[in-house]
């Protein structure tokens, strides 16, 4: 069978899509009614599983339909900006909530539980923590395989064994019945949310109160929740997580200065986020910061010049991190990979002229601290006096897009802030839409560890999983486009962007979108190639940006600011944006070049569809060197299609496709997730072009033709006998005639 037919045959020019991406009437996820936030609603019983419902409200109304979209999905693209000074005029309102109950409501049933559970595609697993997983281990060596079996077993029994806490059902409860401060339940009511996500619903009250939402939960009796929980969130993108640990974080700060008495303005770091990247971390922070307002909570970005409270660790006491695990490497190695960026070298070298001028800083306030790893590492790290740091006083540690933090590249700096947050009874929560197994059980181990290097009780470790695990972006349409070469992608790239349908690749995108490309060089280059396809009248180049890790972190800054604020349109980046940013009014995505994992799939085409908006598309472009990497995207996409309840008749990977596909080998894959595609590293087809190879090396040819010809002038004209050689001679020639002159 030609696979390349196949694939072709495999991009379905579906009718039925058009008005998804931006025809006339298309139901757009920036300026369309705003959708309910919850993704799953199923009539468990007789359907379960089969079809995605809306949630209806109290008086049987559609959840939050008819209201406006707030932040950017106000923003009209193409409509003249506001008169200065006008922008931002609508009141905030302070909305009462009238769907709390006036007393302190009653506990549902685990049976209610159940179905509520159930009806959302929630589930929960206790994945360590039970007393039974930690009996004693017995001493001898030639027991160990046999006891590792059972482990298995016994961690396998408890995957499977679900439970079914109390369920958050209207944000009201928050206050009503886990005791959250009002300022902070008002704070999140005014920013308009009105049904909890599947995954708030899920995790708040046993993160809140794990006891209260655990009372009439069944077969619950061999887990000790006194010190709260370790929680692991696997939900889909777009789905709410971040308030889901920001409001637990907030929420345990507020209660202890009022249980304490602390003085509102002290500021101890009592819970730290980690974030990946630099443009999530300050998206964390404003947040925060929204949800804290008139709490005296402070919500701080980790920037290099910061003074933090922190306790100085003896070179020689044996650490966490000797008792932790052997196998991780040792600490030069991380203070090697938290070599500082340019940027915050520059930061670093500023700081210290100033501190030289104005003494030392004094310690910054900050309840909460936001960070990437390799920031806070550096801090931490300071080494000039053989002390490192630890903050003893961070009781809740916050890994969001856990996955990559905990995999390779950045294993080791996460692990390193983990042991630096040295409380006993600190609370570990983990974030992410994807997570392998493999990073289950590097956290399964090292929560295990550090209750046995600290001698306290094992909490319990607990996994919430919203829909199938991996694969979840079933609220937007997918598009898999086959062009047979690198041009051929360019065009139809082109063609998206331009306002007229075209046959191959289906209606323009409707702006603003994203286009990720593999590497920084791609990005560039693609931005140099479309700079000017935006008419002049309708703002020509400013429309277009650039966004990656190289660019200085302020050039960063505006560009994400201009995105937010509708003035530039097509945003062109790499996977430093494809995790964890929030652009509501994001209408498509484009993978330019094909992601380097299905995970990688999931969370780019995740910045579309957020908070179970409809109507957001995401292409994905693929040639010959893809091939043998497109099966997992397909199956995400068939999955992806397969909960949202699309039948086989209208999905946009076909079974027989699917089956076509050859399956992509292990080794393979790892590689392909490092490096990406080979052919598109480094020159020759790396390059965006549109241009053929063929129109390339005629151009190449003529190029050199005409400076072969100069040269030779210059050199007959100078009187000189080696330039009368061939190419090489040439060469020397001109350095001949540069001396000559
Ligand atoms: N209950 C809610 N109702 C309506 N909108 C909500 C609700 N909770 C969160 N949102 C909004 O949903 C959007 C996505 O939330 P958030 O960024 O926390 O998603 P996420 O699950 O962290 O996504 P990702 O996996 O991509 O990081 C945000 O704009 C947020 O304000």
């Amino acid at each position: 069978m030609d696979i390349l037919k196949v694939l072709s045959r495999g991009i379905k020019k579906s009718q039925k899509n058009t008005t998804a991406t931006g025809g006339n009437g298309a139901q757009l996820p920036s300026a369309g009614t705003r959708a309910n936030p919850q993704l799953y609603h199923d009539d468990v019983g007789s359907t379960h599983g089969k079809k995605r419902k809306r949630r209806r409200g109290p008086q049987g109304d559609e959840v939050a339909e008819g209201h406006d979209d707030e932040d950017a999905s106000d923003v009209d693209y193409f409509a003249p900006k506001p008169a200065p000074g006008t922008e931002n005029k609508t009141p905030v309102v302070v909305e009462t909530q009238p769907e709390a109950p006036k007393k302190k409501a009653k506990l549902l049933d685990e049976d209610e539980c159940r179905q509520t559970f159930r009806s959302h595609r929630l589930k929960l697993t206790v994945l360590s923590g039970r007393q039974e997983t930690v009996a004693p281990k017995p001493a001898k060596k030639a027991k160990k395989s046999k006891d590792k079996e059972e482990e298995k077993a016994a961690s396998a029994k408890n995957e499977k064994k679900q439970f079914y806490p109390q369920p958050l059902n209207l944000f009201g409860e928050l206050k009503h019945v886990y005791g959250v401060s009002s300022q902070l339940s008002d704070n999140l009511i005014r920013q308009g949310f009105r049904a909890p996500t599947e995954v708030q619903m899920g995790c708040l009250p046993l993160l809140l109160q794990p006891e209260m939402a655990l009372k009439k939960a069944k077969n619950m009796e061999d887990i000790n929740v006194d010190k709260g929980i370790d929680f692991l969130g696997v939900a889909p993108t777009g789905s709410g997580k971040t308030i889901s640990f920001l409001i637990p974080a907030i929420d345990s700060i507020l209660r202890r200065r009022s249980e304490e008495g602390t003085d509102p303005e002290e500021h101890i770091v009592s819970a730290v986020v980690v974030a990946p990247t630099r443009e999530l971390a300050s998206q964390i922070v404003n947040e925060g910061r929204k949800l804290a307002v008139g709490t005296g909570v402070r919500v701080v970005l980790m920037k290099r010049t910061l003074r933090l409270a922190a306790e100085d660790v003896k070179e020689d006491a044996k650490t966490e991190g000797d008792v932790l695990d052997e196998e991780e490497d040792s600490d030069d190695e991380v203070a090697e990979a938290a070599e500082p960026s340019d940027d915050e070298r520059s930061d670093a070298e500023h700081a210290s002229k100033e501190d030289a001028a104005a003494g030392p800083k004094p310690l910054a306030k900050v309840d909460i601290l936001v960070t990437t790893p390799k920031i806070l590492l550096n801090f931490l790290l300071e080494n000039k006096s053989g002390v490192k740091k630890a903050l003893p006083d961070v009781k809740f540690l916050i890994f969001d897009e856990a996955d990559v933090l905990l995999d390779s590249i950045m294993r080791k700096q996460t692990l390193a802030i983990w042991r630096a947050c040295s409380n006993p009874d600190l609370r570990l929560t983990c974030w992410s839409a994807t997570m392998g197994s493999n990073i289950e059980a590097l956290v399964v181990k090292h929560v295990e560890k550090r209750a046995a290097y600290h001698k306290v009780t094992l909490k319990p470790l607990v996994r919430l999983v919203v829909g199938l695990k991996d694969t979840a972006v079933p609220n937007i349409t997918h598009k898999l486009i086959y062009t047979a070469t690198e041009p051929g992608k360019l065009l139809a790239l082109r063609q998206l962007l331009h306002p007229v349908s075209s046959a191959d690749t289906g209606p323009p995108l409707r702006p603003p979108f994203l286009v990720f490309t593999q590497t920084i060089e791609r990005a560039q280059a693609l931005h140099d190639e479309l700079k000017y396809d935006i008419p002049l009248e309708a703002g020509g180049s400013t429309r277009i940006a650039v966004l990656h890790s190289s660019l200085p972190d302020k050039q960063r800054t505006q560009i994400m600011m201009r995105f937010r604020q509708g003035e530039v349109w097509v945003l062109i980046t790499t996977d430093v944006l494809s995790r964890g940013v929030d652009f509501v009014g994001v209408n498509g995505i484009v993978n330019y070049d094909v992601p380097n994992s299905a995970a990688a799939y999931v969370h780019r085409s995740g910045r579309t569809g957020r908070a179970g908006r409809t109507g957001g598309v995401a292409v994905t472009f693929y040639t010959k060197d893809d091939i043998p990497f497109v099966k997992s995207i397909a199956n995400v996409i068939a999955l992806s299609e397969k909960q949202a309840g699309k039948g086989a008749g209208d999905a946009t990977v076909q079974k027989w496709l699917l089956d076509a596909l050859p399956n992509v080998k292990k080794e393979d894959r790892k590689k392909l997730k490092v490096r990406g595609v080979e052919s598109r590293r480094t020159g020759g087809k790396a390059a965006i072009s549109t241009k053929s190879t063929w129109e390339k090396k005629r151009d190449n040819n003529r190029v050199a033709a005409i400076d072969a010809s100069k040269r030779r002038k210059k050199m007959e004209s100078s009187g000189s006998k080696e330039g009368r050689g061939g190419d090489g001679g040439a060469e020397d020639g001109g350095e001949w005639g540069g001396l000559d002159d």
